[in-house]
């Protein structure tokens, strides 16, 4: 795997404690002085951890229905590195008995962004799990998702890559809409077949429905925020409060853009292929 070599490690031990601490300074700092951000204060930069060799630290960003689930844990798999979806996070959340489920429901069921901080506690939360199991390095998806928590992110690691798919707007929409999650093992899939034809320069695309199997098929649910109007309300806010986070990476030289020619067939191999990750790697992850 040519990319792995290049790749800077980092602990994911302390990690998730210097997240939350780091968060808590830029409270602080928030408190006394809203225009210092939390990574340019003194006290935050000695809580920066130094990269060790071989860790991978990806980040995926793109708009709501891209599919940067599915890549990310598909290369999380083909890599050994724990994928985490922040919005899974919040989905466990707001389905448990916790104090926080009814305040996230209703967040989360409008289309707009948790606070900074239950997500950071959240991430936290999940990266001393990993710590307890031993993970290293990670594959975040949909962290972050706004110039503050790049921030936060940024002062505490060296993120490596941000892959940031990009697929037609009406494909997003149709790709919300027909996805279904099977209750049971939470693997998603969609009944949408995408067939977009190409104008004003704009290349077509097509994707196949993706049917789930006989043992999910009848217990496939749709996600409460997958209605028309709450996807286009987070697609809106997408393009307001994430859509800056492209250009945080892409001024720092991190950001690979990545347009989805196609459904998983076509997409999983070139995406392998602009990660320079090898053939033979290829074949074994795509069976
Ligand atoms: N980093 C984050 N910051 C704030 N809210 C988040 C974050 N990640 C997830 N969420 C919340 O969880 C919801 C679902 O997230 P996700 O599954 O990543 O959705 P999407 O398909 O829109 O990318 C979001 O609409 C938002 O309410």
């Amino acid at each position: 795997m040519a990319a792995l070599s290049r790749i800077p490690k980092t602990s994911i031990k302390s990690l998730s404690s210097c997240i939350s601490r780091s968060f808590s300074i830029t409270k602080l700092n928030s408190e006394i002085d809203l225009k210092v951000p939390s990574f340019l204060s003194h006290n935050s930069l000695l809580l920066r951890q130094e990269p060790k060799e071989g860790n991978i630290q990806w980040v995926f960003l793109g708009c709501p229905g891209v599919g940067k689930g599915t890549y990310a844990s598909r290369l999380s798999n083909f890599l050994g590195v724990p994928h985490i979806a922040t919005g899974d996070l919040v989905r466990e959340e707001l389905n448990s008995s916790g104090p926080l489920a009814s305040q996230l429901k209703e967040t989360v069921n409008q289309g707009k962004l948790v606070s900074d901080e239950i997500i950071i506690s959240l991430l936290s939360k999940r990266l001393q799990a990993g710590e307890a199991k031993g993970e290293s390095g990670f594959i975040l998806d949909g962290f972050p998702r706004t110039i503050r928590q790049a921030e936060i992110l940024e002062g505490v690691t060296d993120i490596d890559l941000v892959v940031n798919l990009k697929l037609r707007e009406e494909a997003l929409l149709a790709k919300c809409l027909g996805r279904r999650i099977c209750v049971e093992c939470g693997r998603n899939y969609n009944i949408a077949c995408i067939d977009i034809k190409g104008e004003n320069g704009n290349p077509g695309i097509y994707m196949d429905p993706l049917p789930a199997p006989p043992q999910c098929a009848p217990k496939l649910i749709q996600r409460a925020d997958d209605t028309e109007e709450v996807v286009k309300e987070r697609l809106r806010i997408y393009y307001e409060k994430s859509q800056p986070v492209e250009e945080f990476y892409r001024s720092r030289g991190k950001l690979l853009e990545f347009d989805l020619p196609g459904g998983i067939p076509e997409s999983w191999p070139k995406l392998l292929e602009a990660l320079n990750l090898d053939h033979e790697d290829k074949c074994s992850a795509a069976a």
